[in-house]
């Protein structure tokens, strides 16, 4: 009996450490860590081969090496590792999150707890039309506090003209992110952290580098309308989601949001 129970422990052992790496690799792809993530990969591996083969000098040198490795790999991956917590966190809460989401339908009016993602997508086409810049960010799991407060605190029910006229450019608010939650507009004029990924062409100002930095950060949506084109972007997960029609990205964004 025993024996069977160590079995099992064993296989979920692998597949948790096979998950654990895999999460770690999706991570760090495409960016600088993965070189610094390969290497230490590397030093373990070797490190495992001198412990097998009995080297002893050599096997304690890495081994102390990797001790004391651990302190310098929080430092250098402060950023990978915050995502993938991040990550741990959304994946559990997104189904207890839709979850409440049905509760609270049932308790609340409906227009309080889903986003009306037609009508924000309706004010960003017709904002798109008078080339009036704007960045949109609509919560998920984690939340904006930290950000909310470089803005205004507001609490408006969402709907076309409303969106309109706040980033209206002569109006007081236009300036800065809007914060959207569930179906409210909670903070205007937010100063959002801008990233400092350098593959962004340089035709994108700051307006698109904050919401891909908040989007890097956290798990919300951001929606951004140039100025300058008109044009309007949807960025997830700190990356550019395309998309053919605006009918699509309604019903992009409606599924990223359950
Ligand atoms: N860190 C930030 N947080 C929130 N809003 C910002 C931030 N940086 C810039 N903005 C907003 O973006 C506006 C325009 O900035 P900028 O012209 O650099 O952006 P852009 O990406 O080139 O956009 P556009 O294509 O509309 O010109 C600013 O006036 C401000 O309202």
């Amino acid at each position: 009996m025993d024996l069977i129970d160590l079995r099992i422990l064993d296989v979920i052992d692998i597949v948790l450490v096979a998950m654990l790496l895999y999460y770690i690799y999706k991570l760090v792809k495409g960016t600088a860590a993965i070189n610094i993530f390969i290497g230490i990969v590397m030093i373990y591996l070797v490190w495992k081969l001198t412990q097998f083969l009995a080297m002893e000098m050599l096997s304690s040198v890495l081994g102390e090496f990797i001790g004391v490795g651990m302190f310098a790999l929080i430092v250098v991956f402060q950023q990978e590792i915050r995502k993938f917590l991040l990550l741990i966190g959304s994946t559990n809460f997104g189904r207890r999150r839709s979850f409440l989401r049905q509760l609270k339908f049932i308790r609340d009016r409906p227009e309080d707890s889903l986003t009306d993602v037609a009508s924000v997508i309706d004010a960003c086409i017709k904002m798109g039309k008078t080339f009036t810049g704007a960045l949109i960010v609509i919560k998920r799991n984690t939340s904006l506090d930290f950000v909310k407060t470089s803005g205004d605190t507001q609490d408006i029910l969402i709907k076309t003209p409303i969106l309109e006229s706040i980033f209206y450019k002569n109006s007081p608010l236009h300036d800065g992110a809007m914060i959207i939650e569930d179906n409210r507009v909670v903070a205007t004029r937010v100063i959002l952290p801008v990233t400092n990924d350098r593959d962004i062409p340089l035709r994108f100002g700051l307006r698109h580098r904050a919401a891909v930095g908040i989007t890097e950060k956290t798990d919300a949506l951001a929606l951004v309308l140039s100025e300058e084109t008109g044009k309007l972007s949807y960025i997830k997960n700190g990356k550019f989601v395309m998309y053919e029609t605006f009918e699509e990205l309604i019903i992009k964004i409606k599924k990223d949001l359950v």
